[in-house]
């Protein structure tokens, strides 16, 4: 028997065994262990069966009775785990509700009746609290057998001797007809399991389409609901008593009920809009039928609040990553004013135009305004107006109904703004909209709704607008490129972000971090950056801003072999940059020269750093990322002498 394993002991052939409990889960064997023998034998009837004939208590006292009547003899009915079921009044009065379990063990094994003849004096009575003075004259044991397994028996005993000559005159007779009630009560049995598993099917089925959010309704095949889950009741604002009897039209009135019936195995899906009892339901409805032999039995029916539709597809589709303020390096004065600002202005739901030139962080803001926000568990959308083609903007912004376009998608679809509502939308290069597109997003600002393309019907939307550029809107007003009242609406909170050349003094902290954080991307050991290298970066200006800056040191960081950035590790054109800046402010070599020198002094540095390893050219080569014969070629040119 296996460690920790619960067993009962009893008698089998006059040897003690241990028999595995019905709660173990050791369920494929059953050990006999015979004084200092180990039999394994194969029983698993010992689980999940115990209850079986428990389960039809009430009708196994009555075929008890049946039998008592009948032959009248005492009659027991007891499980496999040998508790007594039913028995006569007789059987019971006479010797409780004590039972041999060593002739049971014998008939569980041998699935054979068994005929006893000196109940008390038998070799398997030895150990019975009724050995030698055992009441019972004679004794049958029939097995009941129920999908194969034994899974109880029916017992029929005398008390006197005129019983005990009944019993072993006419033993085939009754053999027979306690066969035929024990195929009676399997009857009973099999009739309870399937009532029992059809009650667990339904609890399952239940539970899970509870279990689900989204709302489901089951209806017959002209409509009627017949069943209805907890979100349905929830969406529909009823209770699912309330639902139940209705016609699904009554709660989703659009719905084509004979399209949905005629098709085969396909599910119908689309977007119903309507208006009931005074709520506004924008629903993303699927639904199919049930067929059984060709015929409709049922319809099944989902639905889905849009809203949280889109809430989901933005959560598990991760739109972007969420940043708050503190991911904002910058810790000049000017930065610490702007983050100010922003934080202020978070939680209103004024628009904010993100002012500043490309790279300065404009969408790190945006994302940043959000997350500080009270929406900042719904969506943030950002969308590039400079990015799309003018011809799919409209559609991108604001949606598209069914049948708009030729090849469109079946059901149309949601634009950026109801994907965002509730949260917050971000129109990036907002001064890339085209004109016929900004009187449509002025209407957006002002009605606070938005139609979709090839729709006459209006959608409520609240969406806080974060829109950012790096053009000078005021002058392209004055220009008559950007509607001055579109402008305005924009421009509630100005925020401006200072461009990097305006702030060197964050250049050191933004390259701290970005060490970091590449180091650890590309898995490099990389933790400075050498007093060269930081001065050529500090004296550049910076045309791409940040992004720029995070360019270049993402590129040092893939081919630095040191674990500090060097000079030789920059891009050539900040290289290129740094020694034409020197050239301009020093003196007036010519620009090759200027090169050389770099070059030449970086070789020295090297050669000076490796000077006590085996393989220096080597490594120097490696380090400038040049071949060995490229090197030599260098040193002859320079006329540097390896000592
Ligand atoms: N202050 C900052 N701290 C850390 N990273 C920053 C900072 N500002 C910008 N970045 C990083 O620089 C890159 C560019 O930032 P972002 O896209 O927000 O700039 P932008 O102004 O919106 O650019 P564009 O105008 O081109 O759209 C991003 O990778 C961003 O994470």
């Amino acid at each position: 028997m296996p460690k920790g394993v619960g067993g009962k002991t009893g008698y089998f052939k006059d040897k003690l065994y241990l028999i595995l409990n019905s709660d173990t889960q050791y369920i494929s064997e059953l050990t006999f262990v015979l004084d200092n023998d180990i039999l394994i034998t194969t029983y698993p009837h010992w689980r999940n069966n115990m209850t079986y004939l428990m389960d039809i208590q009430a009708d196994a006292q009555r075929v008890a009775n049946a039998i008592n009547a009948a032959l009248g003899l005492e009659v027991t009915i007891s499980d496999s785990d040998y508790n007594l079921v039913a028995s006569s009044r007789g059987y019971f009065s006479s010797k409780g509700s004590v039972l041999n379990s060593s002739f049971k063990a014998e008939l569980f094994r041998s699935q054979k009746p068994i005929i006893v003849e000196n109940p008390g004096y038998h070799p398997y009575c030895a150990d019975c609290s009724w050995a030698k003075k055992c009441p019972e004259k004679a004794l049958i044991l029939t097995p009941i057998i129920f999908r194969g397994q034994v899974i109880g028996d029916i017992g029929l005993t005398s008390f006197s001797e005129e019983q005990k000559n009944k019993i072993l005159n006419y033993h085939n007779e009754y053999i027979e007809f306690l066969n035929q009630m024990g195929e009676f009560l399997t009857v009973k049995i099999a009739e309870r399991a399937v009532h029992n598993e059809l009650l667990i099917f339904s609890e399952k089925l239940v539970n899970a389409i509870n279990f689900t959010e989204e709302g489901l309704i089951y209806t017959d095949s002209i409509g009627t609901i017949t069943l209805c889950n907890t979100a349905a009741a929830q969406l529909f604002n009823m209770s699912s008593n309330e639902m139940r009897g209705l016609n699904v039209i009554n709660v989703l009135p659009s719905l084509p009920l004979k399209k949905i019936e005629s098709l085969d195995n396909e599910t119908w899906e689309s977007e119903l809009i309507f208006t009931r009892q005074n709520r506004k339901y924008h629903l993303l409805v699927s639904a199919r039928s049930i067929k059984v032999k060709q015929k409709v039995e049922a319809l099944i029916i989902s639905a889905r609040d849009m809203q949280e539709v889109r809430q989901f597809v933005y959560r598990i589709g991760g739109t972007g990553k969420l940043y708050s303020f503190e991911d904002i390096i910058g810790n000049c004065q000017s930065m610490r004013a702007v983050k100010d600002l922003a934080k202020e202005i978070a939680n209103s739901v004024s628009t904010v135009l993100l002012l500043g030139e490309t790279g300065t962080g404009k969408e790190l803001f945006a994302r940043a305004i959000h997350c500080s926000s009270s929406r900042h568990n719904k969506p943030f959308i950002a969308i590039n107006c400079g990015a799309i083609p003018d011809t799919l903007l409209e559609s991108e912004l604001f949606g598209y109904e069914d049948g708009t376009f030729t090849g469109g998608r079946h059901g149309g679809k949601p634009g950026k703004f109801e994907m965002a509502n509730g949260g917050t939308i971000f129109l990036d290069e907002i001064g890339d909209l085209p004109l016929y597109l900004q009187v449509k997003l002025l209407r957006v600002i002002q009605e606070k709704e938005i139609e979709r393309l090839g729709s006459s019907k209006t959608l409520p939307i609240n969406v806080r607008i974060i829109a950012a550029t790096h053009k000078n809107l005021e002058k392209m007003v004055r220009q008559g490129e950007f509607r001055e009242d579109l402008y305005y609406r924009l421009n509630v909170i100005p925020i401006y972000i200072p461009p990097l050349r305006e702030r060197a003094d964050d250049i050191p902290l933004l390259i701290e971090h970005m060490i970091k954080k590449y180091s650890n991307l590309l898995s490099k050991n990389i933790t400075g950056i050498s007093d060269k290298a930081m001065k050529a970066l500090m004296n550049y200006e910076w045309p791409g801003n940040i992004r720029e800056l995070e360019n270049c040191i993402e590129y040092a960081i893939n081919i630095e072999k040191d674990t500090v950035i060097n000079l030789s590790s920059l891009p050539s054109k900040l290289l290129q940059k740094t020694i034409s800046t020197n050239c301009e402010k020093n003196d007036a070599k010519p620009f090759r020269e200027k090169i050389d020198n770099v070059e030449k002094s970086e070789i020295i540095t090297l050669l000076e750093k490796y000077k006590d390893m085996a393989n220096v050219k080597e490594k120097v080569a490696q380090e400038l990322g040049i071949s060995r014969a490229t090197l030599y070629r260098r040193l002859r040119k320079y006329n540097i002498v390896i000592k």
